[in-house]
This record gives structure tokens, sequence and C-alpha cells, in this order.
């Protein structure tokens, strides 16, 4: 959903299992469906702003939900752009990134720069 429309919006990223959950007998498995995460048998389900799967880039999440503040920011509007959750949960996955796979960090630097650049030359 484009991030403009609510004052606040919460999207949630689904990542892999990692080895030690792989390796745990309690895992329970989640499963990214339209706006909702739900258990796969069905029992648990929560509805959000949006929802990023397993299967999800980083720069499909930073477009559709970050991005939209990232511009009105350079246009004067305050923005705030944060991830929350347990630890090994994947903030750091997604706020930073790698070289492979940037970051919403990065991704937002790079259009906010990019975005002074074209002021600059209008
Ligand atoms: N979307 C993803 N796809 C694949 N692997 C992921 C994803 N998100 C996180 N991971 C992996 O899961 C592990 C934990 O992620 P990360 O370090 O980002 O968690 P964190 O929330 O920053 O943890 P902490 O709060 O302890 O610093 C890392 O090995 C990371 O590479």
């Amino acid at each position: 959903m484009d991030a403009k429309q609510e004052t606040i919006s919460v999207v949630v990223r689904l990542r892999p299992l990692i080895e030690r959950e792989l390796n745990s007998c309690c895992k329970e498995e989640w499963l990214a469906e339209d706006s909702t995460v739900r258990t796969a048998d069905g029992t648990k389900r929560f509805c959000f702003d949006g929802v990023y799967g397993k299967s999800h880039q980083t720069q499909a999440l930073y477009t559709q939900a970050v991005k939209p503040i990232v511009t009105s920011c350079m246009e004067g509007v305050s923005g705030t752009v944060f991830a929350y959750g347990q630890t090994s949960s994947g903030k750091t996955h997604t706020m930073y990134g790698s070289v492979q796979d940037p970051g919403v960090i990065v991704l937002a630097l790079r259009d906010i720069f990019a975005l002074q650049v074209t002021r600059i030359h209008h």
C-alpha cells in the first residue's frame, strides 16, 4: 500500500527460518498471504498494512513502504521509518543489508542524493 495514505503504516517482513530454528523441536511455520501472516495450519492470522514474505527482496519493501516517506521528507514533510522486532528477527538485514542486497537505509540515502542532484540541475 502507499504509505502516504495513512499516518502510521505497519508492515511485516517474514524471514526464512535460521539454522537454530530449523534444528529446534518447536518451530512454528508462518506464511505471508496478501496483507496477513498466518500459521501454516491457519489457526492464527494477523493483518497488517503490508506483508513481505520470505521470497521478497528488500527493494520491494523499500519501494512500496518506505520510498513514499523518503520522497515526502524531501518535500518538507517529516517522517520516521524504524524496524522493530525481537533479536534475530531480521532488523539489521532489512535496514543495513549487504552489498548484494542493500538495506532500507542505503536505498533511502541513494534516493535522497538522487533527488538532491535532480533539484540542483533544475
Ligand atoms: N529476509 C531475510 N532473508 C534471509 N535471511 C535473513 C533475512 N532476515 C534476516 N536474515 C538472517 O537472519 C539472521 C538474523 O538477522 P539480523 O541479524 O538482521 O537480526 P536482528 O533483528 O538485527 O538481530 P539483533 O536484534 O540480535 O541484532 C541473520 O543471519 C540474517 O542474515
